[in-house]
């Protein structure tokens, strides 16, 4: 059907208006099929009456099967983004979404059902994520017992197919201090799995440990996606992980700026291999567009710059006015 308008050269008709917001409620709301979705989030801690705006207006979508890492300047605002998705904290504004969760506005029932089941944590601090007086076993178990729903013999039959499935079934009875670091944050990945979570969220799980031992948790995450088709965000300032995942994405001040995606190309003669990463800048739907600093800073554009509007791009010049 199409409806007929004129413009008068006074501005949109009744028909236009119709129109656009026919066109507007069709079109599909923010992060609808996004398994994470976080729409201008904010969140703001007062302390002595000091403001601190750790997200200011954060938008992040992530879909069912990613394995994504986040990373950014210490004080940008990860780990306030990580303690929201993991339901620990609440945001002060905006909208953030996990697994058919509403974060804002779930009961305390259901922040806890989500904190149980829908996601899992592994921290960077191996004593968080490990209680010390249980086995190995005995962790993993601990979830599943906490959610009730599972006999004895089943809990037993996970916990070993888990931590065999991480690499650390020779672990099974040991307590955390008879386990070196990487066995511990491999051990913790398996409890975080424990309840078959979408989600599995880690925030520098790798920091206290050393670049070989990094590299096998981060391969304990990459199983867990592959195997078991879990949702992975890392929190990294690693940068072997942050360069291993398909999408990077960094936060600055509170606010997701530039996205790294990485694809695999095959060269058409020769039928080598190579790893192709591209960097885009992050549009939110307001239009702002964080420029990446060392770009602003190499042209020494500062305050205002000048846009160009060609067909296939837009064109930002340094102020002719300044200079
Ligand atoms: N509970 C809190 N009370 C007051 N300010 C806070 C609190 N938590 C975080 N902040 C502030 O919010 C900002 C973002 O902190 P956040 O810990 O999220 O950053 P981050 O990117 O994780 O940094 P790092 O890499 O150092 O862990 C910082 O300025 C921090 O001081």
């Amino acid at each position: 059907m199409t409806t007929e308008s004129t413009t008068t050269g006074a501005g949109p008709t009744l028909a236009d208006l119709e129109q656009r917001a026919t066109a507007h409620r069709d079109r599909p709301a923010f992060g609808h099929d996004a398994l994470i979705s976080c729409d201008r989030l904010v969140r703001i801690f007062t302390t002595d009456g000091v403001e601190v705006q750790a997200l200011q207006g954060l938008d992040l979508l992530v879909r069912e099967g990613e394995l994504m890492a986040l990373v950014g300047a210490s004080g940008s605002g990860k780990s306030t983004l990580m303690n929201i998705l993991a339901g620990l904290d609440e945001p002060t504004a905006g909208a953030a979404k996990v697994a058919g969760y509403d974060l804002l506005t779930m009961t305390a029932k259901d922040r806890l059902r989500y904190r149980r089941e829908a996601v899992g944590f592994v921290w960077q601090q191996t004593a968080r994520n490990l209680l010390p007086y249980l086995t190995a076993s005995q962790n993993v178990a601990l979830p599943m017992q906490l959610r009730g729903r599972t006999s004895r013999s089943k809990k037993a039959a996970r916990a070993a197919e888990l931590l065999d499935l991480l690499g650390v079934a020779d672990c099974r009875n040991r307590r955390p201090q008879q386990m070196s670091g990487g066995q511990q944050q491999r051990v913790a990945i398996a409890v975080a799995l424990a309840n078959e979570p979408k989600v599995l969220l880690a925030d520098e799980p790798t920091g206290e440990l050393d670049s070989h031992t990094g590299e096998q948790i981060f391969a304990a995450f990459r199983t867990a996606n592959e195997e078991l088709g879990t949702t992975v965000v890392i929190v990294t300032h690693d940068q072997t992980v942050a360069t291993e995942v398909r999408r990077t994405v960094a936060i600055r001040d509170g606010r997701t700026s530039t996205e790294v995606l990485r694809h695999t190309q095959v060269d058409a003669t020769t039928g080598q291999e190579s790893l192709v990463s591209r960097e885009y800048a992050m549009l939110d739907r307001a239009g702002r567009l964080q420029l990446p600093a060392e770009y602003t800073e190499s042209l020494e554009m500062r305050d205002r710059v000048m846009l160009e509007l060609e067909s296939d791009h837009i064109q930002v010049w340094p102020d002719d006015q300044e200079r």
